[in-house]
Order: C-alpha cells, then structure tokens, then sequence
C-alpha cells in the first residue's frame, strides 16, 4: 500500500523575521519533498508562513497583531506562498516538475463532517494523481475563537484524516530538548518520546522567534492529537539535501514520538477532537479506570457531578476528579436526569428516571483522549 507522509513547514523555517519569503528555502524544501515524492510516497505539506510573508509587501513594518491586519497580510502572503511553491516544485524533474493544489481549511470544516469528507475525497483524488497538496489555515475567514492560529494542531488533524504513515513537523530547532535550548544552551535533547506525560509538555515552552507562534508546547500538543489517531510524529529540522528522507526512516534530526494505537475510525476522530463538547462530567477513580483502561461503558454510579446543560444525543467531556480532561462521549441522558442518578445503583437509577439506555456514556459513542 502506497504510504503517506504529511509535512509541516512552519512560519520560523520559510521567512525571515523582517517579512518576506525565503524562496532559497522553498526551493531547498520543495526538492526534500520531491525526493520523498519520487521515492512513490503520497506526499502532503501543511505550511505556514502566509502572514509572514505578506505583511512587508502591505506597508507593515513587523508580524501584525490585530486580526484584520493578520488576515489582509495572509491574504497577500498565502498567494505569494502558493507561487514560490509551484515555481519550486515545477522546476523539479523533467516533465514539467511536480503539480501542487492549494486547501484552505478551518476548524469549523473540521466539525462539520459532510466538509471534512468532502477535503478528504479532494485530497484523495490529488494524492491519487500524483500532486502534492498543500494546506495552509483559511487566515481569512478563521474567526478568532475557532482559530488553530499556529498549524501544528492542522497538521495533526490532516495527519490523522489521512491516516498518515508519519507526521513531520519541522521547525528550527532539531527536535525537543528538556528546556528551550535558546534560553538554557545546556539543555539536552530528548530523542524518543512514547508518551506525552505532563513533565514532556511543561518543559516545551512558547515560540522563539517572532515569526512562529506556537512554540514547542503546539507542536507536543499537536504530537498527542496524531499520536492518539495512531500517526507517529517527529518533530525536527531538516537542513542538509536527504534529511527529510532520513526522517521518515526513522534516521532524522530530532525527537520521534511514538504511538501503539490503531487509527481512529474518521467518526471518532470527528467525536475526539473536532466536536463541541455541551458540558462536563465528573467521574470517580472506579470509573476513570473503566473508561480509560477497561473499555467500559460509563454508568451512573461512577458519577459525581455535572456542568452544563446538554440534552441526550449530545457530546460531553469527561473528567476526573483532578480536573484532567480523560475525553468524550455522546451523552445518553439529559443534564437534569444525570444529576438525579449521579452515584447511584443501576436498581436505583431504573426506578428515578426513564431513558433509552442504562449507559451514560456506551463504549461505542466514546473516545479516551488521556492514556
Ligand atoms: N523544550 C524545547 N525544546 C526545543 N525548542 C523549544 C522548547 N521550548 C520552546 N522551544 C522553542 O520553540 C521554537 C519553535 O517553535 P516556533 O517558533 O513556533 O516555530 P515554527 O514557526 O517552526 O512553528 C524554537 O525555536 C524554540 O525556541
Ligand atoms: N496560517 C498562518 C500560520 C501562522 C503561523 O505562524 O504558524 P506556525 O509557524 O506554524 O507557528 C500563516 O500562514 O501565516
């Protein structure tokens, strides 16, 4: 089966902090990725840098902060983006070079399944035609609550829609180190990850130059939405001619993250990362662990308080009694009659309330987000 290898270039990789593209740079990338490309892998790219490369060429004299101003220079940016990539992946090879397709996605496509298929069909149909897809935010219609703003958490999300073989998510530094290696040059770096603990993502800190945005901490976030949709991740640098190809096998410069879970069925990734959860409920350790561990259903008993007033049908997220987030399920009860039945018996619950179904939460309509 012909594997699937999704990229993402981030805004600190292709520009400069003055604004502008690095075409050197596009070139050299464009040719990693061509390689990857010739070698019969469905290549896809999640870039960054639209922002970045427009604001000099609008009148701004550093990266803009207000949102008008981000999306005006996206829009410049992402055209001129879109054409250093076709001029670089043209000039590639023989016959014509390789073809590009530009998606434009949001976190709203995400959430509506019937748009979500639709860029999986289209990414399909461009990967089965041999071009390369190349996926950036829609910086222009994104609205500020719903924005990924950086792209690591978008590639992860490509990466799981695609069930890719590998995530690469490259970036300036050659992988995660136990400190921001600019602000403790003694900090060492960590070659193999197989579990985001909370230790992995306090020590990777905010951005480090003023074109990227989401630092280290995105990308580790990014790394635990693919690794739970069963997609293994590096995070590193590619510099030298054949890097990129080193990193897919296993050889690269940086931090490679591990999974041993399956790939999330598109309807759970959907329900795990992509819905709007209507309320919370809290669980006992009993149930944390039947959820979590056991693959169990969630019942009543396991129960101990609600937030929120949601009705049957909709999703709700799970936490324990610590406040961690242990993930989502589509709810069978309304808020009010959950409250009613909290911690009590199974006996107990049949004589109080009247609903379809004993389970809270059934094992079929739940997604474990902290292992
Ligand atoms: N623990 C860490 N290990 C490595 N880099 C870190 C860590 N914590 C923070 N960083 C910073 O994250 C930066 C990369 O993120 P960012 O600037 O957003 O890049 P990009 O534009 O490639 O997404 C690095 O330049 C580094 O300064
Ligand atoms: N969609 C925006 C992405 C913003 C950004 O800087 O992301 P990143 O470099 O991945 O932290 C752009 O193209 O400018």
């Amino acid at each position: 089966m012909t594997e699937t290898i999704v990229v993402k270039i981030g805004s600190s990789s292709l520009t400069s902090e003055e604004g502008g593209i690095n075409k050197e740079r596009i070139a050299f990338f464009a040719n990693e990725l061509a390689s990857l490309h010739d070698a019969g892998y469905q290549v896809l790219l999640v870039t960054s840098g639209a922002i970045a490369a427009g604001f000099k060429k609008i009148g701004y004299a550093s990266r803009p902060k207000l949102v008008h101003e981000k999306q005006a220079a996206a829009a410049v940016g992402q055209a001129l983006l879109m054409q250093a990539y076709q001029e670089a992946f043209a000039a590639h090879g023989t016959n014509g070079g390789i073809g590009v397709a530009q998606i434009l996605l949001t976190r709203a496509d995400f959430s509506n399944r019937k748009r979500v298929n639709n860029a999986l069909m289209t990414i399909e149909e461009l990967l089965h035609r041999r071009m390369v897809p190349i996926i950036n935010e829609n910086d222009t219609v994104a609205t500020d609550e719903l924005k990924f703003s950086e792209n690591d958490t978008l590639s992860a999300l490509v990466g799981n829609l695609v069930k890719a073989k590998r995530l690469i998510i490259l970036t300036d530094m050659d992988g995660l180190y136990t400190e921001d290696p600019r602000k403790n040059p003694n900090a060492m770096k960590i070659d193999r990850v197989d579990h985001i603990t909370d230790d992995i993502l306090r020590i990777a800190g905010g951005a480090g130059s003023s074109v990227g945005t989401g630092g280290m901490r995105s990308k580790i976030e990014a790394a635990r939405i693919a690794m739970r949709g069963g997609v293994p991740v590096f995070i590193g640098r590619v510099m030298e001619p054949g890097d990129l190809m080193l990193a897919v096998k296993d050889d690269g410069k940086g931090t490679y993250f591990d999974t041993n879970e399956h790939n999330l069925p598109t309807k759970k990734q959907w329900l795990g990362f992509h819905s709007m959860p209507q309320g919370r409920i809290i669980v006992d350790d009993g149930a944390e662990r039947a959820l979590v561990q056991g693959g169990k259903s969630l019942l009543p008993a396991g129960i101990q308080s609600i937030d929120g007033d949601f009705h049957p049908g909709d999703v709700v997220e799970v936490f324990n009694a610590h406040q961690q987030s242990l993930g989502r399920g589509v709810v069978n009860y309304a808020a009010w009659q959950v409250q009613a039945v909290a911690g009590l018996s199974t006996e107990e619950v049949r004589r109080r309330v009247e609903v379809s179904r004993i389970e809270v939460i059934h094992r079929d309509e739940w997604v474990t987000l902290r292992a």
